[in-house]
Parts: C-alpha cells; sequence; structure tokens
C-alpha cells in the first residue's frame, strides 16, 4: 500500500514537518509504502501513485485535497496540525494537543487506520463546483473567516473567537434570498450557514445537527442580534445550545441557493470559496476516509 503525505508547513504553529517524521516512522513500521510532498498532485498522479492520501496540515490543507480526491475513492487520512482542524473534529479523528506525546499517538492512530484497510464513505458539500467538508459561511462569520485568516495571534482555535471579537462592535444585517430546494425564503439575517458537517471556526457548532450520513444540507440562519445578545449567546456555539434561541432558524434541504449583498461573500473550510449568489449541494458519500481499527459499529453504519 502506498501513501502519499501531503504536508502544509504553513499550517498552524508549523509543527507539520514533525507531524510528517512521525507518520512516515509509524507507517513504515507497520510495512507501507510512504511519498511526502509540499503540493497537492494532480487527480491523475494521485490516483497512479497512491493508495491513499494523507493532510498533514489543517482545515485549508484538506479543503485543497478535497477538489482532488472527492469522489475518487481514494481514503483521505488527516494528520491535524493546524488552526481549527474543524475537518477532523467532524470526522472523529483525534487532534494532537499537549506537546510530542500527543502527535507520535495522533500519528500511530493515522498508521493503523491505514494500514488496517477498512474505510466509510461520508458526505461533501458542493457550492458552485468546490467542495467542501464542514460550513459554508456568509455574512457575519464570513467576515470573521476573513479576519481570522490574516492573524497570527493567538494560536489554535482562540483565533476564531478573537476574531469574532474584533467584529462585533457593529454588527451587520443583510437582506437574504434563499432557495432552498426550489423553494424561496427571503429574510435579514446576521449570517446564514450552510452545514455539511456540524463544525467551523476552531469548535463552533453552528450546524450542530448536522449528519455527515444524511445526504443532506443544515442551513442554520440568525436574526439581526445587538452586541449585548450576540456575546450572551456566543459561549453557547461551542456546544450547540444556541439551537434552541429564538433568533436561530435551522432548515434541512438537498440544495440551497443563497444570495445577500455581504462583503466577504462565501467561505467554507476557513477558505474563499467566491462571491454571493452561492448554489450549494450536499453529495452522499463523495469523501472516503480510514476508518480506525477499534471503530464503533456506528460509524461502519455510513459504509456505503
Ligand atoms: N495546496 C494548497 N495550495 C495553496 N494554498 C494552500 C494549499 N494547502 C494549504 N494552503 C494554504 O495554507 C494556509 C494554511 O493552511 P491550513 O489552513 O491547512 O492551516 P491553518 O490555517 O493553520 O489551519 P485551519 O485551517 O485548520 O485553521 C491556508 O491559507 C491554505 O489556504
Amino acid at each position: 500500500m502506498r501513501i502519499l503525505l501531503v504536508v502544509n508547513p504553513r499550517a498552524g504553529r508549523g509543527g507539520a514537518g514533525r507531524a510528517a517524521r512521525l507518520a512516515t516512522e509509524a507507517l513504515r513500521r507497520r510495512g507501507l509504502g510512504v511519498r511526502v510532498t509540499t503540493t497537492v498532485p494532480a487527480v491523475g498522479e494521485l490516483e497512479a501513485t497512491a493508495d491513499a492520501v494523507v493532510a498533514v496540515g489543517g482545515d485549508g490543507t484538506v479543503h485543497h485535497l478535497l477538489q482532488r480526491v472527492a469522489g475518487s475513492g481514494l481514503p483521505l487520512g488527516l494528520l491535524p496540525v493546524g488552526t481549527g482542524n474543524d475537518t477532523a473534529r467532524t470526522l472523529g479523528v483525534r487532534v494532537p494537543r499537549g506537546g510530542p506525546g500527543a502527535m507520535a499517538r495522533a500519528a500511530e492512530e493515522l498508521a493503523a487506520s491505514l494500514r488496517g484497510g477498512r474505510t466509510r464513505t461520508v458526505d461533501l458539500a458542493r457550492a458552485d463546483g468546490r467542495w467542501y467538508a464542514t460550513i459554508l459561511a456568509t455574512g457575519l462569520d464570513a467576515a470573521v473567516a476573513r479576519r481570522a485568516r490574516h492573524m497570527r495571534f493567538p494560536p489554535g482555535s482562540a483565533r476564531y473567537a478573537a476574531a469574532l471579537a474584533g467584529r462585533v462592535r457593529r454588527l451587520p444585517a443583510y437582506t437574504y434570498r434563499l432557495e432552498v430546494d426550489g423553494r424561496p425564503w427571503e429574510f435579514r439575517g446576521l449570517l446564514a450557514a450552510v452545514g455539511n458537517g456540524p463544525v467551523y471556526g476552531g469548535g463552533v457548532r453552528m450546524c450542530a445537527g448536522a449528519d455527515l450520513g444524511d445526504g443532506l444540507l443544515d442551513v442554520a440562519v440568525v436574526a439581526p442580534v445587538s452586541r449585548r445578545r450576540l456575546l450572551r449567546v456566543a459561549p453557547r456555539l461551542y456546544r450547540g445550545a444556541h439551537l434552541s434561541e429564538p433568533e436561530v432558524t435551522v432548515v434541512r434541504c438537498r440544495t440551497v441557493r443563497i444570495d445577500a449583498e455581504t462583503p466577504s461573500g462565501g467561505w467554507a473550510d476557513g477558505e474563499p470559496v467566491g462571491p454571493l449568489p452561492l448554489t450549494v449541494s450536499a453529495v452522499p458519500g463523495a469523501l472516503t476516509v480510514p476508518l480506525p481499527p477499534g471503530a464503533p459499529a456506528g460509524l461502519a453504519r455510513l459504509s456505503r
């Protein structure tokens, strides 16, 4: 079995090189062939030279790889060394925290999953041809994603909270025009988030009910709120407990067209996707991921 590690030296706080060395050792010890690269190969080259590919980086690294592996059946493993690591959280992959021991454990787990050879498929979303795994942000959250991308401090997922704090002085209200499975829906909103998975922004569970195996998108919209109210509710976002608040509405659908005059357009997996309008569809089973050897039966349920 040939594994290609795609390493992003810019991810997180620069631990990607070390993580890649640990993963290489762990994989070779299990008899797997390993190649390491810092550039994402074209899809034909990937399929011809690798039996599985691993993203050693954060959500941006995974996002760039999704554009190559989605729909191909080529398994994508993760060694999450980014800032937010929301795709890893979504897929139940351990995010190494607490020094070298944690990184070594994550590398061993990854190698054991790939060696085991069991995989499952999960849904992806596609926004005007761009694949993503987590959530497409628009409105306030797109502005937060844009700001977080240009910040170097604080490290880790606290960066998104800091970016939000910098955006709450004047909260926007946009006129949104959605088509949800063809049905028009117009409202004034602070943001609208289109979730394939439940989480973005370093652990914010905006679309907490999103299921990677249901073939559906969870569209969470938030009505305009005061700064005071937002700051009060914000901590609940990390538990998904905001969903019962009166300003929050969630609808499930296969396809949504989303339009609003916002300055930041759409951002998915922490990356810019483009200006609105965007049409997003759920694509069932588009991503194949390795399954840990002791994975519970509940995960295998997602295999198609
Ligand atoms: N193949 C690629 N081509 C161009 N840019 C890339 C590629 N892979 C990653 N990047 C860029 O590198 C930057 C940092 O990578 P990444 O997003 O993986 O780490 P991070 O920002 O620390 O983590 P996270 O996204 O989890 O918060 C991102 O802006 C991303 O767009």
